[in-house]
């Protein structure tokens, strides 16, 4: 009775096609890890967290290894404020003082933190939460920049924990919060993190999720998307200005990530319900590609 209908048989045959589509991705990237970076405005909306929370369900029961690696800069401010300490940023990087390095963490490592692990255990996976301290995953050393205070980078990356977790089922939330060897918190850049983490594990993909529709050339022209570009290509981009503000530490780390050995990097607009789901498992893809010069 219902089949009578033209359109509904049509609404039936496009959602069949889905469906059949995403199995060779998921025998593709079945057993395969994939980073996925999920912060900044990305995640102010609540229904778009509940739809990225649900994709990495979707991602862990269909037997890829999904680690998630998250920011949460607009609820650091959020709180800073509260706590009447103005945020500063210099060269993209928060100063973070003192007093605003015990903000980050309480922030990063528990509210927002627990907050995902919280979503993904509703959603039906086991997730568990961590930062860079736990089990001495990320060291740390500052940044090396004048004026930013305890803001850190990356000098290694300690897999055991992560792998452990992803062997036992879950999946783990990762927040870009470190320490050095006397145990001296740092704040990390998390696109950072999640480019060296994805390395590190020698990730199938490492995926940035943000708020545009990927790197454009003009960014505020959505129709000059670049879906498809190399490592020269990402490098001359940022030496031309093209890329610019917060999309340069996105692209630097996808560069640094594909040069580890990574077999693909993406920036994705983190707004599109569903934008994990459609570039993991759909033939169109979305967003950006960032690929070695090899595989283009
Ligand atoms: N070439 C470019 N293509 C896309 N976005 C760009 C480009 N250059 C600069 N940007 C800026 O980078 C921003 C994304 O960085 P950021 O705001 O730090 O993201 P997030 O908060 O998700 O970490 C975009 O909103 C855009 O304003
Ligand atoms: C050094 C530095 O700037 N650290 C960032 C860490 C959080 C982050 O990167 O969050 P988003 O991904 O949401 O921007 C910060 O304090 O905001």
């Amino acid at each position: 009775m219902v089949y009578d209908s033209e359109y509904l048989k049509e609404a039936a045959a496009t959602r069949v096609r889905v469906l059949s589509e995403a199995l060779p991705y998921v025998q593709k990237f079945a057993g395969r890890t994939i980073v996925i970076k999920y912060g900044g405005a990305a995640m102010k909306d609540g229904s778009l967290k509940a739809k990225v929370i649900n994709d990495v369900v979707f991602l862990a029961c269909v037997g890829v290894r999904p680690v998630v690696v998250h920011g949460g800069g607009p609820e650091i401010n959020n709180w800073l404020q509260k706590l009447n300490i103005e945020p500063a940023f210099k060269d993209g990087l928060r100063v973070t003082d003192a007093a605003t390095m015990d903000v980050v963490e309480m922030v990063l490592a528990g509210r927002v933190n627990k907050e995902l692990v919280s979503l993904i255990s509703r959603a039906g996976a086991s997730a568990v939460g961590l930062c860079g301290k736990d089990g001495n995953m990320i060291q740390a050393r500052p940044v090396g920049k004048e004026g930013v205070g305890f803001v850190g980078e990356v000098t290694n990356i300690n897999t055991d924990l992560i792998e452990t977790l992803v062997n036992a089922g879950y999946v783990p939330v990762i927040s870009s919060v470190a320490a050095d060897e006397e145990g001296q918190a740092y704040n990390i850049n998390a696109d950072t993190v999640a480019g060296e983490i994805a390395a590190a594990l020698q990730a199938e993909k490492l995926i940035l999720l943000t708020d545009t529709p990927g790197i454009m050339y003009d960014f505020h022209d959505s129709s000059s998307l670049i879906n498809k570009l190399d490592i020269q290509k990402a490098r001359e981009l940022i030496d031309q200005g093209v890329v610019s503000g917060g999309m340069i530490p996105k692209v630097t780390c996808c560069v640094r990530s594909l040069a580890q050995g990574v077999r693909a990097a993406h920036v994705l607009d983190g707004r599109l319900p569903h934008s994990l789901l459609l570039e993991i498992l759909t033939d169109e893809g979305i967003g950006s590609m960032i690929v070695a010069s090899e595989l283009m």
